[in-house]
């Protein structure tokens, strides 16, 4: 098993930006997430691998407060979040984009990027939300229904969407999900991009290519538990991982 230190961007007082303690989800005698004690550093890329069902996305959802944990806690800046809805953890700067793309087919592109900020009482909203639009490759698709979207194209709207209120964290499910190998380069372009605007960023993805482009660290579960945690050389190298990845065709 691999243990690494190659994370030390937690702020002046030593507190990681998320936090998880002994973190703890039952689905009836199912444990999906089991006893995750977890950091993710401000200002990192981390992705977080597995076989199928390892709990990753039940994990990341119980981060973000889509769902209730059996046990445990986890800590945003220090503070415990673990009884805060989802909307108040997004107006804490939390963000996350769903496995399957959740954007509005009917919409047009432009009034899906509209629907996050719609609170805001920002007078430059078009301005904002033409920026966003830019940053993602999809103004010229301002106009275009959401449905009308190709399947990548999708996917970089609910980035877009997710990052259009500044997270500081933004959490990503698969965001490279049967996307070719270009459109997955481009998506890669993106993270890094978010990232030196200073989102850190926790990712859970499949494509190895995928991780090896974005992660500076990685963690990874298996039957709810973590398994291993270091650089993903450190993580490919690793007999055990292997192990677990054998046979599950990824
Ligand atoms: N709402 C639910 N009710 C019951 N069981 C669930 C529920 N959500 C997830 N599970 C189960 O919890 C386990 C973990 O699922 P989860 O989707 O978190 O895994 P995963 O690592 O994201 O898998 P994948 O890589 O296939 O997406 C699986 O056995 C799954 O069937």
């Amino acid at each position: 098993m691999t243990t690494s230190e190659t994370t030390t961007n937690a702020d002046a007082t030593g507190e990681a930006l998320l936090r998880t303690e002994g973190l703890t989800k039952q689905f009836g005698g199912l444990v999906a997430v089991d006893d995750v004690t977890l950091r993710v550093e401000s200002g990192e890329i981390r992705c977080l691998i597995g076989p199928n069902g390892a709990g990753k996305s039940t994990l990341l959802k119980l981060l973000v407060g889509q769902l209730s944990p059996s046990a445990g806690q986890v800590f945003y800046r220090g503070e415990d979040i673990t009884d805060l809805s989802q909307h108040d953890r997004a107006r804490n700067g939390m963000s996350m984009k769903f496995q399957v793309p959740a954007v509005y087919g009917d919409l047009s592109v432009r009034q899906n990027v509209h629907i996050p900020l719609q609170r805001e009482v920002d007078h430059n909203i078009d301005a904002e939300i033409d920026s966003t639009l830019e940053s993602f490759g999809l103004l010229d698709e301002a106009g275009t229904r959401a449905d009308d979207l190709a399947h990548g194209q999708q996917q970089w709207l609910e980035i877009a969407m997710a990052s259009a209120l500044d997270p500081d964290l933004l959490l990503l499910d698969e965001p490279a999900a049967g996307m070719s190998v270009q459109e997955t380069e481009r998506t890669a372009d993106y993270v890094h991009r978010l990232n030196d605007q200073g989102v850190t960023l926790l990712v859970i993805e499949h494509d190895i290519d995928f991780v090896r482009a974005i992660a500076q660290s990685v963690t990874v579960l298996h039957q709810g538990e973590v398994f291993a945690e270091g650089t993903i050389d450190e993580i490919e190298d690793d007999p055990d991982v292997r192990r677990i990845y054998l046979g599950e065709g990824h």
